[in-house]
C-alpha cells in the first residue's frame, strides 16, 4: 500500500468498470468510499470494505466526498444525475468515465459542476490500467490534481486538451482489453479445433497473451519489431500472418472496428 491515502470518494455505479476502479483504489488505500449501486451482487466483492447504498437518498448525510465518480452506463445518466446536483453545489469534483457523455452535457445536467471526463480500462483493477482524461473549464488545478491522484492509483494517466480525442481513446484503450480477450478466446478455440486438449489450449492461449503483453510492456522495441522477431523466414508464423494480414483481414478490420466504436462513442453523447 502506498503512503498516500486517497480522499473520500462517492462512486456512482459499481459494475465492471466502477468495480475495477474501486478495487484499484482499495489496493492503494482509500480514506472513505460510499458506493451507490442498486444491483447488490456487483458490490459483494467489496462488502465490509466500503459503504454501499442502493440509491442517492441513502447516502449518509454527513458524508462530504471530494470527488464523485460517475460510472453508470451512459444511458442511465439522464435519470441519475440530477440527484447529484447538491454535491456539485457543495464543490465536489465530478469524474465521469461514461462513454460518450460530454463535459458540457454533464455540466448542464448537474447545473454547473467541475467535470473531468476520463476513459479508463479494466486492467485498472490490478493497477495496470490506462486512462486518458480531459478537464472541463470549471476544474481548478487542485481538482485536476485530485483527479490525477485517483486515476493514477489504477495505472497510467495521460491528459488531453481536446475532448474530441476521448472518442477514439474509448475505442482503443477503453475497449481494447475486449479485443485482446477475444484473441485469447479465439486462440483457445483454434487450439481445440487442432486437437489440443482443452485445458492445455486454454493455458497456452492465456500464457501467450500475458507473456506477449509483458514483453511488449518491458521492451523498447516497436510492436512491429517484436512481431518480426517471432516470424522466422519461410517458417510457420509467416503462413499465419499471411492470412491475418491479407485484405480485408486484421489491418483493415482493426481500423474498421476502432472506427465503429469511435462513432458509437460520439452517438452516445446525444
Ligand atoms: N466496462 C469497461 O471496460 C469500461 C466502461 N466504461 C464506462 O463505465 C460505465 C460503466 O460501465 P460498466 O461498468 O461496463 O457497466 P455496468 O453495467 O457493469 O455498471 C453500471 C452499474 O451502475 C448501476 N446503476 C444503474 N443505475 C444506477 C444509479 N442510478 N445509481 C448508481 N448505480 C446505478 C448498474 O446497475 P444495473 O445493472 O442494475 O442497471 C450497474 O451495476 C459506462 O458508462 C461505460 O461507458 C469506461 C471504460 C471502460
Ligand atoms: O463498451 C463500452 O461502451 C465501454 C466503453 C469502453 C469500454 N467499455
Amino acid at each position: 500500500m502506498s503512503a498516500e491515502v486517497l480522499p473520500p470518494v462517492l462512486l456512482v455505479g459499481c459494475g465492471k468498470m466502477g468495480g475495477a476502479l474501486l478495487a484499484g483504489w482499495l489496493e492503494r488505500g482509500l480514506s472513505r468510499a460510499v458506493v451507490v449501486e442498486p444491483h447488490k451482487p456487483s458490490t459483494e466483492a467489496f462488502a465490509h470494505r466500503v459503504e454501499v447504498v442502493p440509491d442517492v437518498h441513502s447516502i449518509p448525510s454527513g458524508f462530504v466526498p471530494e470527488a464523485v465518480v460517475l460510472a453508470t452506463k451512459p444511458q442511465q445518466a439522464d435519470d441519475a444525475l440530477p440527484d447529484y446536483r447538491p454535491f456539485a453545489r457543495g464543490g465536489a469534483l465530478f469524474v465521469s468515465i461514461m462513454a460518450g457523455k460530454t463535459i458540457s452535457r454533464l455540466d448542464a445536467m448537474l447545473e454547473g459542476a467541475a467535470v473531468v471526463r476520463a476513459m479508463p480500462n479494466t486492467p485498472a483493477a490490478i493497477g495496470q490500467g490506462f486512462t486518458v482524461a480531459c478537464a472541463g473549464r470549471r476544474v481548478s488545478s487542485t481538482q485536476k490534481d485530485l483527479a490525477h491522484r485517483l486515476l493514477v492509483a489504477t495505472g497510467e494517466v495521460d491528459w488531453v486538451e481536446a475532448e474530441s480525442l476521448i472518442d477514439p481513446v474509448t475505442a482503443i484503450s477503453g475497449g481494447g482489453p475486449a479485443y485482446v480477450f477475444l484473441l485469447a478466446e479465439l486462440l483457445e478455440k483454434a487450439g481445440i479445433e487442432q486437437g489440443v486438449p482443452p485445458d492445455l489450449a486454454r493455458r497456452m492461449a492465456r500464457a501467450t497473451i500475458t507473456g506477449s503483453g509483458a514483453l511488449l510492456g518491458r521492451s523498447a522495441e516497436d510492436a512491429a519489431v517484436l512481431r518480426k522477431n517471432v516470424t522466422s523466414p519461410k517458417g510457420t508464423t509467416e503462413q499465419a500472418l499471411a492470412v491475418l494480414m491479407a485484405e480485408p483481414a486484421w489491418p483493415e478490420l482493426v481500423s474498421r472496428a476502432v472506427d465503429a466504436a469511435t462513432k458509437r462513442s460520439r452517438e452516445l453523447a446525444k
